[in-house]
């Protein structure tokens, strides 16, 4: 388990943390959401003790993770893919940190295994690709059987392969009563791994709860209908807080109205529909209106370097 407690962390002006508490239960995986600068590796690096926070505290399975008298059988943390030797093997390097902990080339050859790394493992790390990298800081994090794993961006890199293999990896810890933490900018991802959801933004949490909660308190839900009356249809529903659109010849995407509310006005028309279904909300749509007010850094779609006026 790790728990949280008001824990702040200022950057001269900056405060990158502000006052965050919660805690992520065994047996559960935890989603760690939040634009860009939000303060998720921050808080990610206070748990770990590699940064001092400024007030607050936080443990891990019960004491300051400092203070555990076997840090790797206590929590493994991937944090920066790549943060090893470069000169070693990737095996060389697993045995190097087993030795402190007392675990053998047996547990390093089945972990080199389980990441799938057995081919390379003799082969310097430095010359690894970015998802090789992250399968070696994988390994490392499993290497002590940890109570506790907290991964932050565990996909980058890793191929769709990898993807889906560190998915059920995760799962598997999570249903042996571990705790998983992890954080990850890949909502669509997040999704379907995760099971509860810790959001911050500008330092503070936004949210602390089930994903399917999470989905389905967004205000995105949407109507999609097909039929062959899609233009008068169109005409029909557009009132004041209705939104349609269309992806699709015949097609139309509608918020604003339930899909009993659609299919009525199209019936007291004497109108055709095709199909009628409730869409949804991703978490990504999800997030994007949760986070909409917190996000600091935005992007532009154009590339021309002219600014509208
Ligand atoms: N060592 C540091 N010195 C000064 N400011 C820092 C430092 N580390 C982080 N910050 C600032 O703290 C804030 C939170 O950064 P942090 O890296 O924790 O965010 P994040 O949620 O992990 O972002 P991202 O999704 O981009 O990785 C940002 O404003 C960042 O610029």
């Amino acid at each position: 388990m790790i728990e949280v407690h008001e824990l702040t962390k200022r950057y001269g002006d900056v405060t990158a943390v502000d006052s965050i508490s919660f805690t992520v239960q065994p047996g559960v995986i935890t989603g760690f959401l939040g634009p860009n600068g939000a303060g998720k590796s921050t808080t990610m690096r206070m748990i770990l003790g590699l940064d001092r926070p400024t007030s607050g505290t936080s443990t891990v399975n019960g004491r300051p993770y400092a203070e555990a008298p076997a840090p790797l059988t206590e929590m493994g943390a991937l944090l920066e893919a790549k943060a090893i030797d470069k000169g070693r093997s990737a095996r060389n390097h697993l045995l190097a940190l087993g030795a402190t902990i007392g675990v053998g080339a047996r547990r390093v050859d089945h972990l080199l295994d389980v990441v799938g790394l057995t081919e390379v493992a003799g082969k310097g790390a430095g010359g690894f690709s970015l998802g090789m990298g992250q399968r070696l800081g994988i390994a490392t994090a499993l290497l002590g059987d940890p109570q506790t794993v907290m991964l932050d961006e565990p996909v980058n890199g890793l191929d769709p392969d990898g993807i889906l293999w560190i998915r059920n990896l995760l799962k598997e810890l999570a249903a042996e009563g571990r705790t998983v933490f992890l954080s990850s900018h890949l909502m669509s991802e997040m999704e379907l791994t995760a099971e509860h959801l810790v959001v911050i933004g500008r330092g503070r949490i936004l949210a602390d709860v089930p994903m399917a909660e999470f989905i389905a308190q967004s205000s995105q839900n949407s109507v999609q209908v097909i039929s062959p009356d899609a233009g008068r249809l169109r005409d029909l529903l557009i009132q004041p807080g209705v939104v349609v659109a269309s992806s699709a010849p015949g097609r139309l995407d509608v918020t604003g109205l339930s899909s009993s509310q659609v299919g009525e006005l199209a019936a007291a028309a004497g109108l055709v529909l095709h199909q009628l279904v409730d869409v949804a909300p991703s978490l990504e749509e999800a997030f994007m209106e949760l986070t909409r007010d917190a996000v600091d850094y935005h992007g532009s779609t154009d590339t021309t370097g002219r600014t509208a006026a």
